[in-house]
Order: structure tokens, then C-alpha cells, then sequence
């Protein structure tokens, strides 16, 4: 409607222009209707505008959302694979892409402008019409073809981006190792971080000056084009004064949309490698619908077995490590410990035991019922888990009771050691978490018992701990969480305190190679 009304207001001055070099004085109907469009065209334009905020947010939103809920959904081991590094990625991607509806309209609009203006000269005069067109086709196309190789500069600034991350993401996690050692810093800054920022520098610096000099020449291009219309066209074709100022004012009005069009093709690229990459992963993250999070009721159980378990890190790999597991049975509060050396397997299978990892073969039984992995993937819910490298959130998303009306939460306090340090926050509903590591572990466990599931999995929890902690944990608080009524897989590496476990599970190479019940007093 704007581009239309855009014509119109050309055709109007052309008239207005023709009808006073014909001594004919102004001719006040098409101003009357000069001035109608322009007001017509402000109020498409002015609604346009609006709803083109309104589209653009809605985008960023969509996009950004959609990613959020890729990751959400996303198995663990697809999550494993790609890294945090493109995840950040894709999500400033989204926000490429929210310019996306602007730029598009801009550009449709620009078209029609220029297609009705074609269609305006070639009525004017059909063999200057056509000479104009030719000429713009082909400006055009040396343009985009210049512009294809740019964007090829641009899509590996993109991938120097994907590896800046990576090394921030080994700064900002290995900050103390990296403060304390010149030589590791040295290296991490001027053969890493620096390299990789000066050749995207250097790459970026090379695609804009490519981009301004495609712009301006083809902007310059116009310019010697508007030269041959008025200077050689009238002679070689033969046009009246009319017809040559038509046609400038025409050529003229062509210029903005022409830059629109120039303008967009560099957003195009940006566009297009944005794009690219939120779908390449979209497939890395491939989500799997029966897998997604959902949060049934706590389910009782009497036992979980695995049977001819096979799992396999990277099963194209034939001397990749691979967890083979004939039978593992879990029983309703049971402590069963879980022990090996390095490597054995021990937290590939509590990653599995937690549905975080899929097997590639075997059978998983409730109650001596089978299983779908996807029912089991739900079933997981049963259990809270502190793994070895647990990591405390700020936020209460638990949702858990933190008052002094909770007596577990207060009785657990004084058990686990934490008195005073939790400080509770009942505006914000949060605990403080700037704790020791040791203390860290106790308040992951303390929450942990707060979840009220019927089963706990501990991956190496008691490796931090001081020799008090630890006796107290082998010894006094896992028999105090059996006996109120939850089972406890413990991955454990504290020989001396094999005899605490009922029950005790060696792993070696990804097998079990032992297993054997304690006879324990019954206390
Ligand atoms: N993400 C991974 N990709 C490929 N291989 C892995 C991965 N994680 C672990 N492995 C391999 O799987 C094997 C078992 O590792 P796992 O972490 O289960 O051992 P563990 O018994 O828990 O050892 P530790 O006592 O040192 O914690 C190791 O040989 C390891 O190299």
C-alpha cells in the first residue's frame, strides 16, 4: 500500500512538473490528490510500523524461547556433546534473526517501488525503459556475486566466535590456575584468545571494507546510470524534453529503494548463517518427545533391575569403553555401595541408573515389571541425586520449606553440621551456597533428603569431607536416611568403610566383577 501510494505521489509531481512547463499554472486537483496520498500513505505506513515492532518481538521472543526449550528437553548426552559454547551462540543468533521482518519489509517494499517505477518508465518510453532495466539487472548482479564472497569471510568470523567461547569458557572455569601460573597465561591469551580475536579482526575488518566498497559502487553505479540518461539517452533515442524529466524524476525516486535492496543483501547473509546454525542445533539437540521432563507423583518401588545392559560411549569405536552389565538389582531400602578404580565405570552407570544416558541394549524392570526407557526416564523423578561435581543453585526451585517450621530441615542442620552457615532468606526463599566444598556437599545432601524420594544416589559424595564428617557419614547418616525409609546407592572409594553397605558391587573395565551382602547387626 505505502510503495503504491509512493507511485502515486510520482506520478502527481511529473504531472504537476509537465503541466507547468506547459504555461498551464498548477494544477490544483492533483495537489489536492497529492496531498490525500501522503496522508493515506502515513497512516499505512505509521500502522505498518507498529506492527512491525509488534512482529519483531514477538520473534526474538519465539526464537529465543525455542532454543530455551530445545536445551530443556534436549538428552543429556546431545547436551554433552555440543557444549555450552554454541548454546550461548544460538541463542545471540535469535537475536539476529528478530531484525529479520524489518529488514524483509524494507525490502518488499523497496521492490514494489521499483517495479512500479519500471513499469511507470517503460510507459514512458519503451526502449529507455528497457535500457534501464538491463542496466540495473545487471549492476545487481555483479553486486550479489560480489557479495557471495564476503559472506564466506563472514561464516568463518562466526566459527572463530564458536572457539573465542570455548577459551572464555576455559578462562572464567579455570580462573585460579590461569591467575597463578604466567606461563599458562601467556600461552592461554597470545597463542589462544589473541589469535583467534586478531583473525576475526582481521576477517571482519576484510568483509566490512568489501561490503562499503560493494555498497558504494554500487550506489556510484546508479549515479553514472542517471549520467547516461541524461546525457545519452535523449540523443540516442531520440526523447523530448517530457519524456527525459519523467524519466529523472523517476530515476531518482528509484534510488532509495535501490539502496534499501543493497543494504539487505549483508542482513541477508547475517540472516542466513543465524539461521544455520539454530538449525544445525536444532538437530545436535533432536528432542526426544517421550524424554521430556514431566514430574509424575513419587512412586514406592520394591526393586529396579537392569538386565544385559550394554552402553557404549561411542559404539562406531570398536576399543571405546563400554559398560556391560549382566544384572544390577536395587531394592527398597537397601544401602548398596558402589566401588572400583578409576575408570571402571562406576559414574557412566549412575548416569545411566539416573536416565541420563540411553543404553543401547538391555532391559530396565520395576517391581519386576519391564520398563519402556522413556517410562523410566519419568521413573527417575523417585530419585535425588548429588553427583560428584554437583553444582548448587541460587534459586529455591525445589520450592522446599526453608523455615524454622520445617523440623527435618532444622534436625538435618544440626546432623550435617551446618549450623549458621545456611543463613535461610525467607524474602527470597534461597539458603547461601558461598560455602566450603565440604560444607557444599552436606547442604547438596541435606537437600537432597529434603526432595522426599524413596531413593538417593551418591556419586563419591564423602570425597571432600574431613575424617569427622566422613565417619559420621558412614556410619551414622546414611543408616538414619535408610531407616527412614529410602534406598541408597553410594559410589564410594573409602575401603574402610566397605562393611557400612549391605550390599557392595565392584565394578572393572565396565563389568561387575564382585558382589557381595555384609551380615550387619541389625541395630
Ligand atoms: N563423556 C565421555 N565420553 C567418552 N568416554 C568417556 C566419557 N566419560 C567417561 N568416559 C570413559 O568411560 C570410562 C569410565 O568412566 P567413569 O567416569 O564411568 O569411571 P569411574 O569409575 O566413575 O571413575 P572415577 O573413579 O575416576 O570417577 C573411562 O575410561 C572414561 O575414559
Amino acid at each position: 500500500m505505502s510503495s503504491l501510494n509512493n507511485i502515486g505521489v510520482l506520478i502527481f509531481v511529473n504531472r504537476a512538473v509537465n503541466s507547468m512547463s506547459g504555461q498551464a499554472g498548477p494544477d490544483l486537483r492533483s495537489g489536492l490528490f497529492y496531498f490525500g496520498l501522503i496522508i493515506c500513505s502515513y497512516i499505512v505506513s505509521a500502522y505498518f510500523q507498529r506492527y512491525m515492532v509488534d512482529l519483531t518481538n514477538e520473534i526474538t521472543y519465539g526464537v529465543e524461547m525455542s532454543v530455551i526449550e530445545k536445551v530443556r528437553a534436549a538428552p543429556y548426552e546431545a547436551f554433552e556433546k555440543l557444549g555450552y559454547e554454541k548454546i550461548y551462540s544460538a541463542i545471540s543468533d535469535a537475536r539476529v534473526l528478530s531484525r529479520m521482518p524489518t529488514v524483509f519489509i524494507n525490502l518488499v517494499n523497496a521492490f514494489v517501488t521499483l517495479v512500479c517505477t519500471l513499469i511507470y518508465l517503460l510507459y514512458t518510453s519503451l526502449q529507455s525503459g528497457v535500457a534501464l532495466f538491463c542496466m540495473m539487472v545487471l549492476l545487481l548482479a555483479i553486486y550479489v556475486y560480489r557479495d557471495r564472497k564476503i559472506a564466506k569471510d563472514l561464516e568463518k568470523v562466526r566459527d572463530l566466535q564458536d572457539v573465542y567461547y570455548s577459551y572464555l569458557r576455559e578462562l572464567l572455569h579455570g580462573f585460579r590456575q590461569i591467575r597463578i601460573s604466567a606461563k599458562r597465561s601467556d600461552t592461554l591469551f597470545t597463542r589462544f584468545i589473541y589469535n583467534n580475536r586478531g583473525k576475526s579482526k582481521s576477517l571482519n575488518v576484510k568483509a566490512s571494507r568489501s561490503y562499503a566498497v560493494n555498497e558504494l559502487s554500487g550506489v556510484y553505479s546508479w549515479y553514472v546510470l542517471l549520467g547516461i540518461i541524461i546525457f545519452v539517452l535523449p540523443a540516442l533515442l531520440k526523447l523530448n524534453a517530457m519524456q527525459v524529466t519523467g524519466f529523472i524524476t523517476a530515476v531518482l525516486f528509484m534510488i532509495s529503494p535501490l539502496s534499501q535492496i543493497i543494504i539487505f543483501l549483508p542482513s541477508y547473509t547475517m540472516f542466513r548463517i543465524a539461521l544455520d546454525r539454530i538449525n544445525k542445533i536444532d538437530s545436535l539437540l533432536h528432542v526426544d518427545n517421550a524424554t521430556r521432563p514431566f514430574n509424575p507423583p513419587v512412586r514406592q518401588f520394591e526393586s529396579i533391575r537392569f538386565e544385559n545392559i550394554v552402553y557404549a560411549y561411542d559404539p562406531t569405536v570398536t576399543r571405546s569403553f563400554q559398560l556391560d552389565i549382566k544384572e544390577l538389582v536395587i531394592r527398597k531400602e537397601e544401602l548398596l555401595f558402589i566401588i572400583g578404580g578409576n575408570g571402571s565405570g562406576k559414574t557412566t552407570f549412575i548416569n545411566l541408573l539416573t536416565g541420563l544416558y540411553k543404553p543401547q541394549q538391555g532391559k530396565v524392570f520395576i517391581d519386576d515389571h519391564e520398563v519402556a526407557w522413556e517410562d523410566y526416564c519419568h521413573f527417575v523423578n523417585n530419585m535425588a541425586v548429588v553427583f560428584t561435581n554437583q553444582y548448587l543453585f541460587k534459586e529455591n526451585y525445589d520450592e522446599h520449606d526453608l523455615s524454622s517450621a520445617n523440623a527435618l530441615l532444622e534436625e538435618l542442620t544440626t546432623r550435617f553440621n551446618l549450623q549458621g552457615l545456611l543463613k535461610p532468606d525467607f524474602v527470597k526463599g534461597t539458603l547461601n551456597t558461598d560455602l566450603s566444598r565440604g560444607q557444599q556437599k552436606r547442604l547438596a545432601l541435606l537437600l537432597a533428603m529434603l526432595e522426599d524420594t524413596p531413593l538417593i544416589v551418591l556419586d563419591e559424595w564423602a570425597a571432600e569431607q574431613d575424617t569427622v564428617n566422613k565417619q559420621l557419614f558412614y556410619t551414622e547418616w546414611l543408616e538414619m536416611i535408610r531407616k527412614m525409609g529410602k534406598a541408597v546407592v553410594v559410589v564410594s572409594h573409602d575401603e574402610e568403610y566397605y562393611q557400612c553397605a549391605d550390599r557392595v558391587m565392584k565394578f572393572r573395565s565396565g563389568n561387575i566383577i564382585n558382589e557381595w551382602q555384609n551380615n550387619k547387626v541389625a541395630t
